[in-house]
């Protein structure tokens, strides 16, 4: 998804609408000058390094962020909904994406033993603690994973358009966010928050006001997930002054 409808593909959930409002943040994050000078070939491997060794200690940390929002969806008890099922999968390939980043890491000679997180990374692992906590609401972890998964494989897929200059060393690891099956996948975790968006904007009284706040909270943590990103992007270029700071 890029904030706009694709051509025969009619769609219109409170996550296409959030894209759409914040259109900004959402391409700086899904179109960040890091992935850009990958698209273009003019990228710095030692940027792609960089970004190599900080997004093995992210993905290792987004683990259990994922097996919360299982724990989460087994609780919920709707067995009809497929949302665990959704969940399993992912936290499959997630098996499948650490033993990449060890196999990509030794091809570059990144010694992952040796990668301390930088203050991005710090922050944005801290944030998927947060909500790992059990007064946050399903519908708002959803979103975030949701977001989360969506930057990559909108960012990776970019790289693989027609017209790309992507080098061939960097298509394997284009392709691991960027293929279809991804894509598919994400569009499985965009109908999961949608629906639970929408139960909760649509939440009968006197429930009414929890639901607003669980909308507005699921929406300022897709916009702190975009924030998140790009942080991780910048630091991945080496940007200076990226704005590294915690997110109230
Ligand atoms: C920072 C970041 N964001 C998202 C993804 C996709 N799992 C990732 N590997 N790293």
């Amino acid at each position: 998804m890029d904030g706009k409808s694709k051509p025969g593909v009619p769609y219109g959930g409170m996550t296409d609408t959030w894209a759409k409002k914040h259109r900004l943040i959402y391409i700086g994050a899904t179109r960040h000058p890091f992935i850009l000078s990958i698209r273009d070939g003019t990228v710095d491997l030692s940027a792609f390094k960089r970004w190599l060794g900080q997004d093995y200690i992210f993905v290792r940390a987004f683990v259990p962020f994922v097996a919360s929002v299982l724990i989460r969806a087994y609780k919920k008890g709707d067995e009809s909904s497929g949302d665990m099922e959704v969940i399993l999968s992912g936290l499959g390939s997630l098996n499948d994406e650490i033993a990449w980043f060890k196999q990509e890491a030794s091809k570059w000679g990144v010694d992952l033993s040796q990668v301390a997180p930088e203050k991005p990374t710090q922050h944005y692992c801290r944030f998927l603690e947060e909500l790992m906590r059990p007064e946050v609401d399903y519908t708002v972890a959803t979103a975030a994973f949701w977001a989360i998964e969506t930057v990559y494989q909108e960012s990776f897929a970019h790289c693989l358009e027609e017209g790309s200059k992507t080098p061939p060393e960097l298509q394997e690891a284009c392709q691991r966010w960027g293929n279809d099956g991804f894509g598919h996948y994400c569009s499985s975790l965009r109908n999961i928050a949608d629906r639970q968006l929408e139960k909760a904007a649509s939440g009968s009284e006197p429930l009414v006001k929890v639901s607003e706040d669980v909308v507005s909270k699921a929406e300022v943590t897709f916009l702190r997930v975009l924030e998140y990103e790009v942080d991780f992007w910048n630091m991945s270029c080496g940007t200076a002054g990226h704005s590294a700071a915690p997110k109230p």
